[in-house]
């Protein structure tokens, strides 16, 4: 079968593919495949495995009439339509579960980072602006015993909230779709409505998926109930975050910090003020990036793709109806 792989995806993926004797085309470089480049690539495969955040919107389904599945190397899928690959018989499967750690990591370095200002500090040096020990300078916040809000209590959430739980001792309150057992069980944690959520947090890490429900949604009238000693941590998605109410938020003290390691759009422009305040920290969406995950994720976008190929349910299935 032909297989187009949209970038480059670790080769422990590649090569599980070639194992089974199919024949895939990789577009090899740091540039996005604009709309035309990915339909006309993809019209020539019978399976697409997406290794960037192309996007696949209704357009292409209708374009790629041969187009038998579609495996994503990632958890997130706001970037295709869903609907429109249902309508066009075509199952999309993703990579859930196995980046959540890896992720909960980059959160937790975010805050961490932001709460001690770390990457100003660095630049500081960087810029020839250490004089010397200072009493009353870059002075941080702790984090013990503080309350860490958690919005979308899934997986990555949970990890995040047992991480700090066991470092910091922090009381976790989440706002979620419904509520989350386990996570109250095991961590104590407490459902609390979207107010209580902004109010109450000294950190506030959002972890639900972008949808058309949560886009923008922490925007200036969120931030203005938030306490000005909170941080805001982004490892979801930019668009749930409106930018420019975040950065006067931050320019006017109603917040304390951010730390994001996704933006909107990506990459981020690097005149970006967020870029040059004291206590934001940016990373250019790493959450997932270490060799462990990465094989992991491409090992289960390849299989994902044979179990297609095969003619079986790809297990990690987002459009089930697709089957029935
Ligand atoms: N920075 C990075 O490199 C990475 C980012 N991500 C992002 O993290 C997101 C979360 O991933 P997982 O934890 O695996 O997903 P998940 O599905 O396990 O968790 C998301 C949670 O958000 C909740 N949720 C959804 N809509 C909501 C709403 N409107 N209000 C309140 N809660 C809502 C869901 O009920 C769910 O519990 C992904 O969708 C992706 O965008 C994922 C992996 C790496
Ligand atoms: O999996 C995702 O959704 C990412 O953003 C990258 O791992």
């Amino acid at each position: 079968m032909k297989i187009f792989i949209t970038k480059k995806i670790p080769q422990k993926g590649i090569d599980l593919l070639k194992s089974a004797g199919h024949d895939i085309s990789i577009h090899d470089s740091s540039t996005p495949l604009s709309e035309t480049e990915l339909i006309k690539a993809s019209q020539q495969a019978d399976y697409v495995l997406n290794g960037g955040m192309q996007k696949f919107d209704a357009n292409f389904f209708q374009n790629c009439p041969n187009l038998k599945a579609l495996s994503l190397m990632s958890v997130g899928y706001d970037n295709v339509d869903i609907s429109a690959a249902t309508q066009h018989g075509i199952p999309v499967s993703n990579t859930p579960g196995i980046l959540s750690g890896a992720t909960a990591d980059v959160a937790f370095l975010l805050m961490l980072s932001v709460s001690r200002k770390a990457f100003f500090n660095h630049k500081r040096i960087l810029q020839g602006e250490w004089k010397g020990f200072d009493p009353t300078a870059n002075l941080g916040i702790e984090l013990n015993n503080k309350t860490l809000g958690i919005y979308g209590l899934g997986r990555i959430g949970f990890e995040f909230a047992r991480k700090a739980k066991a470092a910091y001792n922090m009381e976790i309150i989440y706002y979620n779709r419904s509520r989350n057992e386990e996570a109250e069980q095991i961590l104590g944690a407490r459902y609390v409505n979207f107010d209580d959520l902004l109010t109450r947090s000294d950190v506030l890490s959002i972890h639900a998926a972008l949808t058309a429900e949560t886009k923008n949604r922490f925007d200036k009238n969120t931030f203005t109930r938030m306490k000005n000693s909170a941080i805001l941590v982004n490892t979801a998605r930019g668009g749930l975050v409106n930018e420019l109410d975040l950065i006067e938020a931050l320019q006017t003290g109603q917040l304390w910090g951010a730390g994001l390691d996704v933006t909107d759009p990506e990459p981020m422009d690097p005149k970006n003020p967020l870029l040059t305040m004291e206590n934001v920290c940016i990373l250019p969406h790493i959450g997932s990036a270490t060799v462990e995950t990465r094989d992991n994720m491409a090992l289960m976008a390849a299989s994902n793709l044979l179990a297609a190929i095969k003619g079986e349910k790809m297990p990690q299935i987002i459009n089930k109806e697709v089957y029935q």
